[in-house]
């Protein structure tokens, strides 16, 4: 029986992936086989040793220790894409908050006294406050065109909008997957310098920390609109309330309210609602347990963010062994001679590496003696070792 602790509210269409005669779920397992997370930050916590593998139920892993999963040979999956639709909408929306000066417009009505005709009166003298401007011929920087920065570049052309992206990263995929219209800044400079909405989809690392800083938001153009609804660390708070308040800037719309924003006329704060819709949370939860089970049961590796990616078809019968290693010569060599050994025929095998890791399934076709497991462990280098 395989034991899962969730650390958050992991949907049920989710959990039902793990069917309940092999996996127990709740959120209060000591030796948990694997956690399945969404935001709960684990830098604090203990991460008991019988963690086996990380499943974030969402795209972000900043809220995982994940060097230190890596040293352990704890893969971290997530679910790339499967929230991006979610996020995709919400930026949308406050875009058009942000041209249409719309939360201020509905505080005005809500905060009325009036009533009949002098009401009308209001609305009608009132509104010249809340006049915005149109979307179409506008320009939206995106820096980062991952899953969310994708749809979010397709979705802003599709209101007439000019684009200009900027990823150094961007993946072959990615790159085919993008609209030929979306122009290429050379640098997040230059796409700032002509972003009159600029938006964030990077992961927070310690390249993307404030990469809208003091000095970056004079560089974007007069009334310019920030869309923050990455993470909380990729926007100095501190810079962009002083732009707002000079004018420089003219909203701010966020999913990371902190003590700083929250209260500023030209804040829209929300409580970090980008994938927080019922398809988010499904498509999320769905697919990293179905990753979470794969590699428990198989040892496959689809879709981790620190080990690379490994699948090979079960032969029917065979005895796998996965092997997690430093990325170091030899150890490959060594494992092939412990199964000689110890009188295995290798069936199947596969060899991956990424980073400082490496990873090995091999498959035999009798059961493996705790003697030869023993022997493999015992190399230098070796992080850990399963029998599946
Ligand atoms: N508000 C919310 O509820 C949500 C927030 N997020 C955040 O959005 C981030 C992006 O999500 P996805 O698009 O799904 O991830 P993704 O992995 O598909 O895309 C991230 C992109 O950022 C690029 N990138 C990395 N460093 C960069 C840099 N210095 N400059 C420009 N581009 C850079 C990468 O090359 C990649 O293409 C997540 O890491 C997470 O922090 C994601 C989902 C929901
Ligand atoms: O997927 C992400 O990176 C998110 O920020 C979503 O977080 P959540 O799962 O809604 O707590």
């Amino acid at each position: 029986m395989f034991q899962i602790r969730t650390l958050n509210n992991i949907s049920a269409r989710g959990l039902e992936r793990l069917p309940r005669d092999q996996y127990e779920v709740a959120s209060e397992i000591n030796r948990p086989d694997a956690v399945l997370v969404r935001s709960a930050n684990m830098h604090e916590m203990e991460i008991p040793e019988t963690v086996k593998a990380i499943g974030r139920a969402g795209a972000g892993v900043n809220n995982i220790p994940v060097d230190t999963m890596s040293q352990r040979g704890v893969p971290v999956f997530n679910a790339p894409g499967a929230n991006a639709n979610a996020v995709k909408e919400l930026v949308i929306a406050a875009m058009l908050m942000g041209a249409r000066n719309l939360t201020q417009a509905w505080e005005y009505t809500r905060n009325l006294q009036e009533s009949g005709e002098s009401l009308t009166k209001a609305v009608e003298d009132g509104k010249k406050q809340f006049a915005g401007f149109e979307l179409p011929g506008r320009t939206l920087g995106v820096v980062g065109l991952g899953a969310i920065g994708r749809a979010i570049a397709d979705a802003a052309l599709a209101l007439g909008m000019r684009v200009i992206g900027y990823d150094p990263g961007i993946t072959v995929e990615g790159a085919w997957q993008l609209s030929a219209e979306v122009e290429r800044a050379p640098n997040v400079d230059a796409l700032f310098a002509k972003s009159e909405f600029v938006t964030f989809h990077v992961p927070l690392v310690d390249a993307t920390r404030h990469i809208l800083n003091a000095e970056r938001v004079k560089t974007l153009p007069k009334g310019a609109v920030v869309l923050n609804f990455a993470r909380h660390g990729i926007v100095d708070d501190h810079a962009v309330m002083e732009a707002l308040d000079s004018g420089h800037l003219g909203a701010y719309l966020c999913d990371f309210p902190s003590e700083t924003n929250r209260h500023h006329p030209k804040v829209v704060a929300l409580p970090h609602l980008g994938a927080s819709t019922g398809e988010a949370e499904d498509n999320s939860a769905m697919m990293v347990a179905d990753e979470v089970r794969d590699y428990l049961e198989d040892g496959n590796v689809r879709n981790s963010v620190n080990f690379p990616e490994t699948v090979m078809e079960r032969v029917e019968g065979a005895y796998r062994v996965a092997v997690v290693n430093s990325n170091v010569p030899n150890i490959l060599g060594q494992v092939s001679t412990d199964f000689a050994d110890a009188g295995l025929n290798i069936i199947d095998m596969i060899n991956k590496s990424r980073g400082d890791l490496a990873y090995t399934l091999v498959d035999v076709d009798q059961p493996v003696p705790e003697s030869a497991l023993d022997a493999i462990r015992e190399t230098p280098g070796v992080l850990s070792v399963r029998i599946l």
